[in-house]
């Protein structure tokens, strides 16, 4: 199937969502930019200003704030940007809204935390048969929207739709490269997250840059072993939804992951060191060892960061527990 996309819809109105609307309207679309509260709306609407999630960034004037979901409607593709938890509640609120052909770019990272599942496979279990992308790369909002150029990958399983999606969103400062991947790319944004913990916690510790290095290859590592299993490309997994945003989360504390981990590594509590913001890697690291472990993949890291998670390891314990592994060959 092919679109041409003219009125991009955006669900969830946080900072990457934001920061999207922004770079679709750049790009040559009308977009119309969806959040729950019809109070934000209203004051976003008015002041083009969203302070709470993306400060300093205006809003262009080819958006529409809305809180009205069946607004999106019209649009011809609709970008779903609220936190990876909240996948099945959104798709199942668009369902009846959308046409049953107009494609949904998943934007959020993770794995739902409940069932286990890839949110691609959610979409599909809630609207089956529709077309389904995924976005994904290295690409802070706060960097999006100040207009410093990156790159991501949008993956859809119909080439034509991943590349006209593709060409869409891109713009002179958002360049978005297409592929066909869709569990690939889709492993890439969710899993990095883990890792980017991981590292952060290493940072906070004052382990060193040898083990940040050495963490960010091992880590790189277990992403190419879970992604072969679950039927991923390697190929997909070196690009910009894998290795490029495992290295931009993790070195840098412009990331919640990261910022999250670090703090756990400075002795915060898993409670506190969130401070309040979304991290995603938190919430998908136990679904994340659960496929691994359901085909025997080995993901030490991404297992230590769980533990650690839940309590029954503390951060020196996990440190042992990497370090003290048998010796085996490099895989
Ligand atoms: N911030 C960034 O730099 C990037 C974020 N992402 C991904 O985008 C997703 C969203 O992240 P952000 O926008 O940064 O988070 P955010 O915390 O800034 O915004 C999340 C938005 O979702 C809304 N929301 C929360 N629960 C909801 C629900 N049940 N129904 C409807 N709306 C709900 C919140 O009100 C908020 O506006 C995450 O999965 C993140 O990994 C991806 C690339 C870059
Ligand atoms: O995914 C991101 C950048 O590509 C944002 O990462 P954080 O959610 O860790 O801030």
């Amino acid at each position: 199937m092919s679109v041409k996309v003219q009125t991009i819809g955006i669900a969830g109105a946080g900072a990457w969502g934001t920061a999207l609307a922004n770079a679709a309207a750049i790009a040559g679309n009308d977009v119309i930019l969806w959040m729950r509260s019809p109070e934000q709306a209203a004051d976003l609407a008015a002041t083009r200003m969203n302070e709470r999630c993306l400060p300093g960034a205006r809003l262009l004037d080819r958006i529409v704030p809305t809180a009205d979901l069946s607004q999106l409607a019209s649009c011809c593709a609709v970008l779903l940007v609220t936190p990876a938890q909240t996948t099945r509640e959104m798709v199942l609120a668009l369902s009846p809204i959308l046409p049953a052909e107009t494609p949904l770019v998943l934007c959020a990272k993770g794995i739902e935390q409940k069932t286990g599942a890839f949110l691609c496979d959610v979409v599909e279990e809630v609207r089956p048969g529709s077309s389904v992308a995924v976005l994904s790369g290295p690409s802070f909002a706060h960097d999006v929207a100040r207009g410093l150029p990156t790159a991501v990958t949008l993956a859809c399983l119909d080439p034509a739709l991943a590349e006209d999606l593709a060409t869409a969103l891109s713009g002179p400062t958002l360049r978005v490269y297409h592929r066909t991947d869709v569990r690939g790319v889709e492993i890439g944004g969710a899993a990095k997250n883990v890792l980017a913990i991981a590292c952060g916690a290493v940072v906070g510790r004052g382990l060193g840059e040898s083990a940040k290095a050495a963490l960010i290859a091992r880590g790189f590592a277990e992403l190419l072993r879970f992604s072969r299993a679950y039927g991923g490309q390697a190929e997909t997994l070196m690009g910009l939804s894998g290795l490029g945003d495992l290295v931009l989360t993790c070195s840098s504390a412009q990331s919640r992951n990261f910022s999250f981990g670090l703090r756990l590594g400075q002795g915060m509590s898993v409670e506190a060191a969130s401070g309040g913001k979304l991290v995603e890697g938190a919430t998908t690291a136990s679904a994340l060892v659960r496929l691994a472990k359901a085909k025997n993949i080995d993901m030490p890291i991404a297992e230590a960061v769980e533990q650690v998670l839940s309590g029954a390891w503390t951060l020196d314990e996990a440190v042992d527990a990497l370090m003290n592994r048998p010796i085996k060959s490099e895989h």
